[in-house]
């Protein structure tokens, strides 16, 4: 861990118990965030990122249970916190963004009241008038127009894209140092998804913020991320600079995701899709997840989970990497 360290994940696990057991949906993850960094988590649908990013501040609830590993923020272990404790961290120095933003409103409070709330829950001492300010400023920065009459209307009275830019300023608020979002902008339409991306990526550059981005669009991630972490059924299985993973994946899983992005195929052509399902929680295959899915699978490949290999700043769980010259 260096001092520029902000989070540092080992062997993260996450289980989720059934009559026939305990399922880890997050199977082993290690993770580290650099202050001010902005780091998208990627994958299919079920491949375990929710659930990593709530593991990560104790907001899993039975039949849920993080069942190993370890999440130290600036060299401290959450998992060893109270629960007090972590609702005190929660919403101050680390906050989160949920894709539906009701999650982080409450319907029956007027914004100004949730938003003064957020504040002096934390910081009790500061004076009304410079916490109302506060909130004001918070507003204008994600591009709410009017902010200070805006303050007195309740939630129902913003559209979608707004309400979540309301949820946006709250988390921003406390000037947080780790944020983790939730595919924050998933339900909105292209535009708005485009202009809130941008402004988070300039708050957080503004305020030395580090972001864990939650998205199944790698197309978010090139946007918006410095580092991509990549999930398949709840392991990392690619991990590295965005430019670099975008332009020479070394997982097959990544280079599926890759070519069944809208605009990777040839105008006419068609879009090619990774053959088969994601495996649910209960049917993973032994040896490599991946394998049943992966064009280039060899027999050797259900004999044990591939261990994380590293070249460079590259990291990768695969036998049969795509290594090009660029890569090595
Ligand atoms: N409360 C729960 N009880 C049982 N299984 C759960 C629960 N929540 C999540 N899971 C399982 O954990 C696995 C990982 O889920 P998770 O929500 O993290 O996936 P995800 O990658 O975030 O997918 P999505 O993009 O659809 O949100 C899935 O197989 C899911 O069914």
């Amino acid at each position: 861990m260096t001092d520029t360290t902000l989070l540092q994940v080992n062997g993260l696990q996450t289980a989720f118990h059934t009559e026939e057991g305990a399922w880890l949906a997050v199977d082993g993850v290690d993770l580290q965030v650099k202050k001010g960094e902005i780091i998208g988590l990627v994958g299919e649908s079920g491949s375990g990122k929710s659930v990593t990013g709530f593991s990560l501040i104790g907001l899993i609830d039975p039949p849920g249970e993080v069942v190993g590993g370890e999440v130290l923020f600036h060299g401290q272990d959450l998992r060893q916190l109270s629960e007090e404790q972590l609702r005190q961290l929660r919403g101050d120095r680390i906050a989160m963004i949920f894709q539906d933003p009701l999650m982080t409103l409450n319907p029956v409070l007027k914004v100004g009241e949730q938003m003064m709330e957020a504040i002096l829950t934390h910081y009790p001492e500061t004076p009304k008038a410079e916490a109302r300010q506060r909130c004001c400023d918070a507003l204008a920065q994600v591009g709410i127009p009017a902010p200070e009459s805006r303050l007195d209307n309740y939630p129902h009275e913003f559209s979608g894209g707004m309400r979540q830019r309301v949820a946006i300023a709250i988390a921003m608020l406390n000037k947080p140092e780790l944020i983790i979002a939730d595919e924050p902008t998933t339900a909105l339409d292209v535009t708005i998804q485009a202009q809130i991306l941008y402004e988070m990526q300039k708050l957080c550059r503004e305020q030395n913020t580090a972001l864990i981005w939650i998205t199944h669009d790698l197309g978010v991630v090139a946007e918006l991320a410095d580092h991509v972490a990549v999930m398949y059924a709840g392991k990392i299985v690619e991990y590295g600079a965005v430019q670099a993973v975008l332009q020479n994946p070394i997982h097959p899983y990544t280079e599926g995701l890759l070519n069944s992005m809208p605009g990777s195929a040839q105008p006419g052509a068609r879009l090619q899709q990774i053959d088969g399902m994601a495996p649910t929680l209960t049917g993973r295959e032994q040896g490599c997840t991946f394998r049943p899915r992966c064009p280039y699978a060899h027999p050797s490949c259900a004999q044990s989970a591939p261990p994380v290999e590293q070249i460079g700043q590259r990291q990768y769980r695969c036998y049969f990497p795509l290594l090009k010259e660029e890569t090595k």
